[in-house]
């Protein structure tokens, strides 16, 4: 095999699911190898980029603390001539706001951005909460004509999303492409993220990023956070009380602390929201593809990497 026709994808390796994403592509076929990558001198041998799950304020932190390590991220993403993919931490790193931002840093969160998209952090609840739903499939790779193994292609059955303490893209802006969409509750700190943004909109204020904390202690009119239940758990404790007393307490505190939130018309909070985009050579996924028994997502990264190499060449 010639060297040129080898493709080599660089993980983002300062923590998180780096491992397993070099695993899922090398498992694809012995043309596509991977780097970790920790340095800044390490992106121009690369022809494509993951950053992986994990914990995207951490990454931000060791990324803006790595001498050059950020900045150089920052200009392979928004140069936008080799594709970058975003799993669940790593989309959040690619999102131009963010809410729902952690309470240990005050300054905001260091995104590299690059996507027009609005990501709220733990929509689908903690790392306790993790779940697997069936997800649209990826579309059929590019170039799969090139490499056999990205050839017959299923792109009918659903994909088995992973969420582990999952972010959901809100708003998406008009130049991104939506590739998939779920139906899901946010959970109670994403909801009274969810509400204090609404009220922010309404009010006519552009909102980059929010912290769970500043939706918590707005003044007057401002939520208690244990005081917080959304309908559906409520109107299921309720339901689930034996004495008539308790369920007396649970209807009082329905009562005074159900958040209504936007288009929660069923009663449950349960909302669409996004959980895979694509703009241009960037491609965001909400869940983990790198821990499911599917390679379709990887294929298909596999694919805008190979179309990038051979725009390239022309
Ligand atoms: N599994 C994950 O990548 C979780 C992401 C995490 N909630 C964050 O904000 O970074």
């Amino acid at each position: 095999m010639p060297s040129e026709r080898i493709i080599r994808i660089g993980v983002l390796a300062l923590q998180g699911a780096f491992e397993e994403h070099q695993r899922s592509i090398e498992s694809i076929s012995s043309t596509i190898k991977t780097v970790q990558i920790r340095t800044p001198d390490q992106f121009d041998d690369i022809d494509g980029i993951i950053l992986p799950g994990g914990e995207s304020t951490a990454m931000g932190l060791i990324g803006d603390a790595t001498d050059g390590l950020w900045h150089a991220l920052r200009t392979f993403v928004h140069r936008g001539d080799k594709p970058t993919w975003g799993t669940c931490a790593g989309m959040i790193l690619l999102a131009e706001r963010c809410v729902g931002t952690s309470a240990v840093i005050t300054k905001g969160q260091s995104l590299i951005g690059g996507v027009d998209i609005l990501v709220c952090r733990n929509y689908f609840g903690s790392q306790v909460s993790s779940f697997e739903m069936h997800t649209p499939p990826p579309p059929a790779p590019c170039c799969a004509g090139e490499i056999d193994e990205l050839r017959d292609f299923d792109t009918a059955s659903a994909f088995p999303g992973v969420f582990i303490r999952a972010p959901a893209i809100l708003t998406a802006g008009s130049d991104v492409e939506v590739l998939g969409k779920v139906v899901a509750a946010p959970c109670r700190s994403a909801a009274v993220v969810l509400r204090e943004l609404e009220r922010k909109i309404e009010a006519g204020e552009n909102v980059t990023q929010m912290g769970v904390v500043d939706a918590l202690e707005r003044k007057g009119g401002g939520i208690r956070y244990a005081d917080v239940r959304l309908h559906k758990e409520t109107n299921a404790s309720a339901e689930g009380c034996c004495f008539e007393e308790e369920k007396k307490e649970v209807t009082a505190m329905e009562e005074s602390t159900n958040i209504e939130l936007p288009g929660a018309s069923d009663g449950t909070n349960a909302r669409e929201v996004i959980c895979a985009v694509r703009k241009g050579k960037v491609l965001c996924t909400a869940f983990h593809p790198e821990i499911a028994d599917d390679l379709r997502w990887h294929k298909y990264f596999c694919g805008m990497v190979l179309a990038a190499k051979n725009e390239s060449k022309e």
